[in-house]
């Protein structure tokens, strides 16, 4: 084929990387696929194929998506889609899963989302996949270990030209914990960078399993598509479970539906769940009878059979109102005929990052706020929030995260989804602390940490950083910077390193994702989960305006860097609070004592602009009058922090 005769850019790409024009065209529907047979081609179109009935367990697959961020789940997960001919061709769209919007403009994953595939596999027999596709980033690897205690394998996609990268290290572990078949996947192996040999030896050396076979597969181009499937139904091994014991099913996902009350997400381990049937959610204790159950297509569809069998995945609805009552993680199970033990659950999700969250505009009510906050947690329950309020920002609410991608998330929702446009205070961690009296405390609002605080004690986090290793003393110095220790270092492959620290969370929340970059050119990764509270000698550092202490500004920094801190924020405050009458004094203080100040000079009238000549003591005289009214003032004057000024100085500190 020359390449005056390739028509479009895809053909155009494939040419100059030597990719057979033919695979890239496999990833079509089935129907006009080569090498099937007229009439396998005619039977593997399956989107009118009956989901009524349940499957034999011999034939079904469960498997996840893992990655690092970016390494192309979601786009190998659209190939299935459209090779398996899921997806009619006409409703089809990139990244089918993610259906958030904020998931497809960003282009990442947020939720995690399932799907059932049909194959008609080499060997003849049809089998049922259910695909489960995961968020990469490291806020969300929550959702990351709810899908893979539902599942018996995964695949794990890894970028031919980047190699493991820190969350591809951090998910296999989780797969590993999970005792799942793990089926490395070489994507993006079209690109010219594409090394698949050297990630191959990676995956082995690091990972610690046979990446020989691994496919080389192009989820863009739709190349190793089919070969992925096969490894899908050779190597994952079927459910297990007996259909005839008593029912243990586990609640992987839910959402709250207006209309619909709570939709639970649930794979069954045993036995089957009925239509009609007495269920109970067994670490709530709740009973609720079963009104619906239904199939993930991935359009939730209703099965009119009523029943979903042991292996299946798929959803029920049960009259339930609140999340609460049928939580992530817990095991249903019949009424009639229990299980004696439940499945084993996963921990719950718990915020880590906390800030203040205040509408911007003062017209917008707090209640709307609360209102909005409210229908969000129905669906995510990772966010916790309450009530607080602040002298410069009013009425608003300490919210919860799970990090600072999932606060960005958030905000933005709130922001298209109800109107909201918010102000937030400085991010924080929730920090322990001891009073005088010794008693304990936690809290993420440094502002309402008493000023006899004693014996902090803050979050750290074990932190993977994977780079090439000409960029070791960089990232090194870094770390040391960021209060982090080094806990191991070893050769991923010849030239990039892995090094593992202990750092507190407050230290990675601070643009250090940036700086990895920055420093590596790019070439950096990381992931981290929280380790421990450890003791640091931290102190809080209050900031005072004309006298009076601004909450919101208060923050827990390290003793070492309280002076530096201190300094860069009232340098900050003093571009945006404009002079007055009087002079304004800048503080920044530790337990109601300065250690640093500043002040911003008063606007000055020339009081002796009027004498031509004249006495000097009738001068002194006017001077000395000022004077005392700029005391008096002083005393008297109040500093109005607005709130533009008071976001920028917050943004600007972290
Ligand atoms: N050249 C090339 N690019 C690819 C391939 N697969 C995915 N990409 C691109 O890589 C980028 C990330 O792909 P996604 O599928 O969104 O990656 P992801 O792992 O799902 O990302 P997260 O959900 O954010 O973790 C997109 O721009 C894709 O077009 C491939 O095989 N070759």
């Amino acid at each position: 084929m020359s390449l005056f005769r390739c028509k479009s850019l895809s053909q155009k790409l494939c040419f100059y990387h030597w990719i057979d024009w033919r695979k890239l065209c496999s990833y079509v529907p089935p129907d006009i696929q080569k090498g099937l047979s007229a009439s396998q081609r005619a039977s593997t179109n399956f989107l009118s194929v009956d989901n009524n009935k349940p499957v034999d367990k011999e034939y079904i697959r469960n498997f996840s998506i893992i990655a690092h961020v970016d390494h192309g789940k979601s786009t190998l997960a659209d190939r299935l889609l459209q090779f398996t001919g899921t997806i009619a061709p006409e409703k089809f769209r990139d990244q089918y899963l993610d259906n958030m919007d904020i998931e497809r403009e960003r282009g990442i994953t947020i939720k995690m989302r399932a799907t059932r595939l049909w194959y008609r596999s080499k060997d003849g027999s049809c089998y049922l996949l259910n695909l489960i596709d995961t968020p990469g980033h490291v806020d969300f690897s929550y959702e990351v270990s709810r899908s893979l205690a539902a599942v018996e394998g995964c695949l794990l996609v890894v970028d031919a030209s980047q190699g493991v990268q820190a969350q591809t290290i951090a998910n296999v572990d989780l797969a590993l914990e999970n005792n799942l078949e793990i089926v490395p996947v070489l994507n993006k192996v079209d690109l010219a960078t594409a090394e698949p040999d050297k990630v191959c030896q990676e995956i082995s050396q690091v990972i610690g399993i046979d990446a020989s076979r691994a496919v080389r597969a192009s989820a863009k181009f739709g190349i190793g598509v089919e070969e992925i499937l096969e490894e899908i139904v050779h190597l994952i091994p079927p459910p297990q479970g007996q259909v005839d014991a008593p029912l243990q099913a586990l609640i992987f996902d839910s959402y709250f539906d207006p209309y619909r009350g709570v939709v639970v997400f649930i794979r069954v381990r045993n036995g089957e769940i009925r239509t009609g049937m007495k269920v109970k959610f067994m670490a709530t204790g709740v009973e609720h009878v079963v009104e619906q159950v239904g199939i993930l297509t991935p359009d939730e569809v209703v099965r009119t059979s009523g029943v979903l069998s042991c292996g299946e995945v798929g959803f029920i609805k049960a009259g339930i109102k609140s999340l609460h009552d049928a939580p992530v993680g817990d095991t249903i199970t019949g009424c009639d005929n229990p299980t004696q033990s439940p499945l084993k659950g996963y921990k719950p999700a718990k915020s880590m990052v906390f800030c203040g969250l205040y509408p911007a505009d003062s017209s917008v009510l707090f209640e709307n706020l609360r209102s909005a906050l409210e229908k969000l947690s129905l669906n995510d329950s990772s966010i916790s929030f309450q009530p607080e309020s602040s002298s410069v920002l009013g009425k608003g609410f300490r919210v919860g995260f799970l990090g600072m991608l999932h606060m960005e998330v958030v905000k933005e929702r709130l922001k298209r989804e109800y109107e909201l446009e918010l102000l937030t205070s400085a991010p924080s961690v929730v920090y322990k602390f001891r009073n005088l009296k010794g008693e304990y405390f936690m809290e993420s609002n440094p502002s309402k940490i008493p000023n006899d605080a004693r014996h902090f004690e803050e979050p750290y986090v074990k932190l993977d950083i994977v780079c090439p290793d000409q960029y070791n003393g960089t990232i090194l110095d870094l770390c040391q910077n960021h209060r982090a220790s080094l806990e191991d270092m070893r050769y991923v492959s010849k030239g990039r390193i892995l090094l593992k620290f202990l750092i507190p969370l407050a230290e990675v929340l601070t643009n250090f994702y940036d700086q990895v970059k920055s420093r590596t050119r790019g070439f950096g990764s990381m992931d981290y989960e929280f380790h421990s509270y450890r003791s640091s000698d931290l102190v809080k550092l209050d900031i005072a305006v004309a006298g009076d202490v601004v909450e919101g500004l208060s923050c827990v920094v390290h003793r070492d860097q309280a002076y530096s801190k201190g300094k860069e924020i009232i340098e900050k405050l003093k571009k945006y609070i404009p002079r007055h009458q009087f002079k304004v004094v800048l503080q920044a203080m530790i337990s109601a004592k300065v250690i640093a100040s500043d002040f911003i000079q008063p606007l000055r009238k020339d009081v002796l602009a009027k004498c031509y000549g004249g006495d000097v003591s009738r001068k002194k005289k006017l001077l000395e009058r000022q004077k005392e009214g700029k005391e008096k003032l002083r005393q008297l004057g109040k500093v109005r922090l607005s709130p533009e000024a008071f976001a920028a100085v917050v943004a600007q500190k972290f």
